[in-house]
């Protein structure tokens, strides 16, 4: 949809003024939304209260009648167009090029997509089959809007499995799994690994700073410590950790440039990513170009390893043994929230947790920390931060061992078991109380 603003294509009316995506994206299929987008972006919070409170004053403004007059004039000028071939299109000429204009730079190369009965299936037979590769094992491409088979979300460890089970049964080279719009993916290589949540940033970035030394990454507030060693140490690239969401995450990248960083990645852990090189797009599709990409030139240069040349590019990457979410619900109606928000509610949570860790010699509060409170601690660390849109407090614990987790979490649990509205249970749970 935002590619339609973009591209300059008379026969298929582009580009167009604006275009609406109406999708649950990764949420549940009964949690459908619409997505706005111009030329300039997809439109944020503000702007789609703008719209909403616009379109409900000419609703509350027309007569009935002269609502069926509209509805009718709106269907005849109503204009249908495969825009799909034109996007796919491009996405097959961007992987011709970086093989040096080859027809089909994926022969020979098996590649199986799982697109959870979601939008991304089109990239089987209008991207990977021109291109060359072997498809077949490709499942879940048909869209089924109640997503019969798993949910489309790269996040989801059920998908991931499905996905890795497609890879090794079919002895496929390499996995792609999208979300239902395709605005985030995974990847999994011929032995079943997976290219996910930091693997997966470790791996985009090491494409991006192949291209572009020393460039800036940002990714979002969960990232892991050993993703930071990686970017700065071993690439030689700068890691900027910034909050949670993709839009936060696409206008920091933005900001950095407009200051004088630069920045060509912009990618959280949920597998959304966008480069500048693609008008920063949150398109999943085209961060699995990127691999293709890699692919195809390694085979170019000679290279005949399949995905080993993406395994190894992501080689030296430190992951910790014990990585957990745990969601800690705010009760909105309990009267410890006095009335307030939950919001405010949650900020004073995250005070209290902040002045405890003060006190707390075994505690260091990252120096430099954009959302929430994150603490390193006993060879791991913790964020406890405010969810995006939920009266829900997400903490990410990450550890050398299960015992490390476990005393950060206690330690998290002591600093906020006084708020009663907080339901501390999968905490309490996981410290074995
Ligand atoms: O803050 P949370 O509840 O964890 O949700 C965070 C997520 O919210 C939305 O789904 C956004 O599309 C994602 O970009 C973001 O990562």
């Amino acid at each position: 949809m935002f590619n339609s603003t973009l591209t300059e294509n008379e026969e298929f009316s582009c580009p167009v003024d604006g275009s609406i995506m109406i999708t649950a994206s990764h949420l549940p299929y009964n949690r459908n939304g619409f997505k706005f987008f111009t030329s300039a972006g997809g439109l944020g919070k503000p702007d789609i209260k703008d719209i909403l409170e616009r379109a409900a004053d000419i609703y509350k403004n027309i007569a009935n009648d002269d609502s069926k007059g509209a509805e009718t004039a709106a269907s005849l000028d109503v204009k249908r167009v495969d825009y799909m071939s034109v996007y796919a299109s491009n996405l097959v000429a961007a992987v011709r090029k970086a093989a040096g204009n080859i027809e089909k730079p994926l022969e020979g190369f098996h590649i199986v997509v799982d697109a959870g009965n979601g939008a991304g299936g089109f990239f089987v037979g209008k991207v990977l089959e021109p291109l060359g590769a072997i498809t077949s094992g490709s499942q879940f491409l048909e869209p089924d809007g109640l997503f019969p088979n798993h949910i489309p979300n790269p996040e989801d460890k059920t998908a991931m499995k499905a996905i890795i089970k497609a890879v090794l049964d079919n002895r496929a080279d390499l996995g792609i799994i999208f979300d239902t719009d395709v605005d985030r993916s995974a990847a999994v290589d011929s032995s079943g690994r997976e290219f996910n949540r930091n693997r997966l940033i470790a791996l985009m970035s090491a494409i991006i700073l192949e291209e572009h030394p020393g460039t800036t990454i940002v990714t979002d507030s969960v990232t892991s410590d050993g993703l930071t060693t990686f970017i700065e140490k071993k690439l030689g690239g700068k890691h900027h950790r910034f909050k949670r969401g993709y839009k936060n995450v696409i206008d920091e990248a933005i900001r950095l440039n407009s200051v004088g960083e630069e920045a060509h990645l912009a990618i959280e852990t949920s597998g959304h990513g966008a480069l500048k090189e693609n008008h920063w797009l949150d398109d999943g599709a085209y961060l699995m170009v990127k691999l293709l990409n890699k692919l195809a030139s390694a085979r170019t240069s000679g290279l005949d390893g399949g995905s080993k040349v993406l395994t190894d590019m992501v080689e030296g990457l430190e992951e910790p043994a014990v990585a957990v979410e745990l969601r800690l619900k705010i009760d909105q109606n309990h009267p410890d929230l006095q009335g307030g928000s939950f919001r405010d509610y949650g900020e004073a949570v995250l005070k209290q947790l902040e002045n405890t860790v003060e006190l707390d010699a075994k505690l260091l509060k990252a120096p430099v920390n954009y959302e929430g409170v994150r603490v390193s601690g006993y060879g791991g660390w913790f964020l406890l931060r405010l969810s995006l849109h939920d009266p829900v407090l997400p903490l990410n614990i990450e550890a050398p061992s299960k015992e490390d987790a476990v005393k950060l979490a206690r330690d998290v649990l002591n600093a906020v078991k006084e708020f009663t509205a907080l339901d501390t249970s999968a905490l309490t749970k996981f410290v074995g109380v």
